[in-house]
């Protein structure tokens, strides 16, 4: 036990692990030359470091090398200190790509169900099936101009100084049908958007006529210009023919949506319902937004971000308040809100900090023991993490009168722990008994970064959308980012447009992960791809757009 505590309180795999983990500002730790002399990390990946870390720790502990695969073995919950470092870094970095994949893939199985919403409150919504034309449209040949209805052929050949001369013998507004029909020699006089008698198959505009009064005294038009049969009438059908289709699955509806659902008689819409999503904040150190500023703690301010970005994605946000680092506090949180939850999310408390409780959360779910440990959480086992081995949660957990599965069997399954990006690292996705639990950072930079990339994607994959990955411009670097990284880098990025009209990426200073200042300036984020450069002013880069 000494010999591992003195590893984790000076050891070189553990700076090593800061120092290739912490945001940018892990360039100004004193240690950063000396380690990447030693190991080369610069361009280490997640994976080689906790490879040296774990090799670092067998090597203390006295374990031999091929130990390290036994360690691959589930972690329990309880397991002693050594067993809890190996937890901590036992955590293999995803690439940004292959994490989102599989949190789609997860987001795909957890579709939500349709329901009707009234044609006002669709916007934003997205569609549940494909909506049909339910007549043509227009629905019948339309006007579209105040004048006269005519025969083509009356009107061929008129000028201003031999017009055509029409008897006048109906008059039709909008709404209304003309009773007489137009023969040859006769006009009637419409209105915008009224239906064209039978017999029409042209209108005159109102200024190119003139009113007159035949011989018997009756009402004519004098028709000053050459019409051509078809003229200023919307035929029937235009637009859509009936039953062609409006809208497919998925489609946010927008305003124009909302027209021409009105337009064709859906007074309720069918869309698929709003993923609910209960948002905890981690951390002893956080205060409500509403609290005065107290020595060493800060504002809650994630979770209010996550809820705006979730209503963003279409969801309905629960702000479930802040959690302290606990994890009993936090599975029994966890249990509680997850019957009226859809997705869950919490913030901070995922790296490998002694209170970071959800990676303690998240290494029960990995190694199949969370259902015991919500179990015990919840009341039903008097469990402490580090108070009870794993045996002994499972002789408790059977004693209980109901039978419990463990994690994996009750569908909770680890998505990823790491992911080879910054900001954002711990970032971490499981299913919890069947929904979706994302982990994001507490740093704001990297809580954002996280929820674009993985949290967004996930909620309007649920919602139906095929096209749920951030979509993305190319874009000419404005300032060089210099700083070489084992990962792929998402740095906060202002948008400008170029006279030739290409985008250019300004990347935005107080950019870190652990800053706020500039995420609500940014228009995207620039990927810049792990390397040991990092990328020149000039470069073409992609750049995420941020909705
Ligand atoms: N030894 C190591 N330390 C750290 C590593 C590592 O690999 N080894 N990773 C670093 C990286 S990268 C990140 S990112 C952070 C992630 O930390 P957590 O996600 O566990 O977040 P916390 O430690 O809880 O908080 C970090 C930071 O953010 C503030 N915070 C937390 N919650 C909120 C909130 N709701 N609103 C506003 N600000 C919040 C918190 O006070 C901290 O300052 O870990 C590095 N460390
Ligand atoms: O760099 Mo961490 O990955 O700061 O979010």
């Amino acid at each position: 036990m000494q010999v591992v505590k003195e590893l984790g309180e000076g050891s070189g795999a553990d700076e090593l692990m800061w120092k290739g983990n912490a945001d940018d500002g892990g360039a100004e730790n004193p240690m950063e030359k000396k380690k990447s002399d030693v190991y080369g990390a610069e361009m280490l990946t997640d994976t080689d470091k906790a490879d040296v870390c774990r090799a670092e720790m067998l090597k203390v502990t006295g374990e031999a090398a091929g130990g390290a695969e036994k360690r691959e073995e589930p972690d329990r919950v309880g397991g002693g200190v050594a067993d809890d470092r190996l937890g901590r870094f036992n955590r293999r970095a995803v690439k940004v790509g292959e994490a989102q994949q599989r949190v789609l893939a997860a987001a795909d199985e957890q579709r939500l169900g349709s329901e009707l919403v009234p044609l006002r409150a669709s916007g934003g919504r997205r569609l549940a099936q494909t909506l049909h034309a339910t007549s043509d449209w227009p629905p019948f040949a339309r006007s579209g101009l105040d004048g006269y209805a005519v025969r083509a052929a009356d009107v061929a050949h008129a000028t201003p100084e031999q017009p055509a001369t029409l008897r006048v013998v109906d008059s039709v507004a909008a709404g209304g049908l003309a009773l007489a029909a137009v023969e040859a020699g006769t006009a009637v006089r419409i209105m915008t958007g009224a239906a064209v008698p039978a017999g029409a198959d042209a209108v005159v505009m109102l200024e190119q006529t003139a009113d007159a009064i035949l011989a018997d005294g009756s009402a004519a038009v004098l028709i000053k210009r050459a019409g051509l049969p078809g003229q200023n009438i919307a035929p029937q059908g235009e637009e859509f023919r009936l039953g062609g289709a409006l809208a497919l699955p998925g489609t946010v509806v927008r305003p124009g949506h909302v027209a021409l659902l009105g337009t064709f008689g859906y007074a309720d819409v069918p869309v698929h319902k709003q993923p609910r999503v209960a948002v905890f904040a981690t951390g002893s150190e956080l205060l409500p937004v509403e609290a005065s500023l107290a020595p060493g703690q800060i504002r809650d301010s994630n979770s209010c971000m996550v809820a705006a970005m979730a209503e963003q994605s279409g969801a309905v946000p629960i702000l479930c308040g802040t959690l302290p680092d606990d994890p009993n506090a936090v599975a029994a949180a966890l249990a509680r809100v997850w019957e009226s939850a859809d997705l869950i999310i919490t913030t901070g408390g995922v790296s490998v900090g002694d209170f970071d409780v959800m990676s303690v959360i998240f290494r029960t779910i990995k190694n199949g023991s969370w259902a015991s440990m919500r179990q015990a959480a919840s009341g039903d086992l008097p469990l402490s993490t580090d108070s009870y081995s794993d045996d002994e949660l499972h002789s408790q957990t059977d004693k209980v009168a109901t039978p419990i599965q463990l994690g994996k069997e009750a569908g909770s399954r680890l998505l990823f722990d790491r992911v080879a990006m910054r900001p954002g690292s711990p970032t971490s996705a499981a299913v919890l008994e069947g929904k979706l639990l994302f982990a994001l950072s507490g740093n704001p930079g990297a809580c954002f970064v996280g929820f674009e990339l993985f949290v967004r994607p996930a909620l309007l994959r649920m919602q139906g959308a095929s096209d749920a990955l951030p979509r993305t411009v190319t874009a000419q670097l404005l300032t060089p980012i210099d700083k070489p990284s084992p990962h792929d880098r998402f740095v906060r990025t202002r948008l400008l447009s170029q006279p030739d009209g290409r985008l250019s990426a300004d990347p935005l200073a107080f950019s870190k992960s652990s800053m706020t200042a500039s995420i609500a300036d940014a228009d995207g984020l620039a990927v810049i791809p792990a390397g040991a450069k990092g990328a020149d002013a000039g470069d073409r880069i992609e750049v995420i757009l941020i909705p």
